[in-house]
């Protein structure tokens, strides 16, 4: 006998096939897209579910037998100091509050400052050779911070910096679906061989308003593109600054430079953050704007939103 797949109420979409034979029930449900847990929590469903009607022996096949895997975004810039490791971590966070289960892999061999913007200096276990991201701040984190004592990343060179974030890639990723890439900055070797390994489905760029910088940008962009990935976005950071004192906005390097050279390179503009002194501090200590609810945590969202609506059009 077969049972209607209505009969699981609202898993009823995810239910392909019930067939009851000689008191055993054979279930075939669509696990696309679910974390283990999830996917085990669909089965407890599914066989109380068929207790009701009596029956208990229940087996059950899942036709993806591996949840959809995460979508990687890389965060790049042309150069160094530009803020983008901060905006790597607060647009996680920010991108996390949205509802998405998010990823942080903190690729910056030069300089990894992921565990300290998130507060945390936990080491990563290893179940197979797999490493096990940590818990920060609502967002799954591996960083090649956590692999070497402090300094000893900036020697890595070459082979062994990628055989060291390729680890970060492979780890246990499962239960994310979104993870952000905050990439060495520069767009050499190490970079070009990360983005071929992880493949992420878009970048974003960070750049400061001055000529100099946003010279370095375009680098990055032209990466990106001769890599085959597609530029979400450039977000323009340190943009302005607010006198703490008299409260008047100023522009030390200048205003519109970062919006005109996304629209002459031809990509969007995802926005600005302002240049902010509680910005550093906060995030020097371990304490995210955006996972507060202060301007910054308004700031990031807006610009989590620019991200997805430039992912899923
Ligand atoms: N909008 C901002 N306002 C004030 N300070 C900022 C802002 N963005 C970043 N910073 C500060 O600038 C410094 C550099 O930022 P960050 O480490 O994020 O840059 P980065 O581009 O990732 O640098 P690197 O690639 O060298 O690691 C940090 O001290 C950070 O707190």
């Amino acid at each position: 006998m077969t049972f209607d797949p209505s009969l699981f109420g609202s898993d009823e979409s995810r239910i392909r096939q019930v067939k009851a034979d000689g008191g055993t029930a054979r279930v075939i449900a669509d696990a696309t897209g679910l974390s283990e847990e999830e996917r085990a929590a669909l089965g407890e469903r599914v066989k109380s579910r068929l207790a009701e009607e009596g029956v208990t022996d229940v087996v059950i096949g899942f036709t993806a037998s591996k949840p959809a895997g995460p979508k990687l975004i890389a965060v790049g810039s042309g150069k160094g100091g530009v803020g983008k490791s901060t905006v790597s971590a607060n647009l996680a966070i920010a991108l996390a509050r949205l509802g998405h289960k998010v990823g942080i892999i903190d690729a910056d061999i030069y300089g990894p400052s992921q565990p300290t913007l998130l507060g945390t200096h936990q080491r990563p276990e290893a179940r197979d050779k797999q490493l096990i991201p940590v818990d920060a701040q609502g967002v799954k984190l591996l960083s090649v911070g956590q692999l070497v004592s402090p300094g000893h990343a900036l020697a890595w060179r070459g082979p062994m910096a990628s055989g060291a974030l390729t680890q970060l890639v492979e780890g246990d990723w499962s239960g994310t679906d979104l993870i952000i890439v905050d990439l060495p900055p520069g767009t050499g070797d190490v970079q070009l061989s990360l983005i071929q390994k992880s493949r992420p489905v878009g970048a974003v760029v960070v750049s400061t308003p001055q000529d100099l910088a946003l010279i370095d940008a375009r680098r990055a962009i032209d990466l990106f593109g001769k890599t085959g990935v597609p530029v979400l976005g450039l977000i323009e950071n340190m943009a302005g600054y607010q006198c703490p004192h008299c409260g008047e906005t100023s522009d030390p390097f200048g205003s519109g430079g970062a919006e005109a050279a996304a629209a002459e390179l031809g990509v969007a503009f995802l926005g600005r953050l302002p240049l902010s002194a509680s910005l550093r501090s906060e995030s020097d200590a371990g304490r995210p704007p955006a996972a507060g609810d202060g301007p910054a945590a308004a700031a990031f969202r807006t610009l989590a939103e620019a991200v997805l609506a430039r992912l899923d059009p």
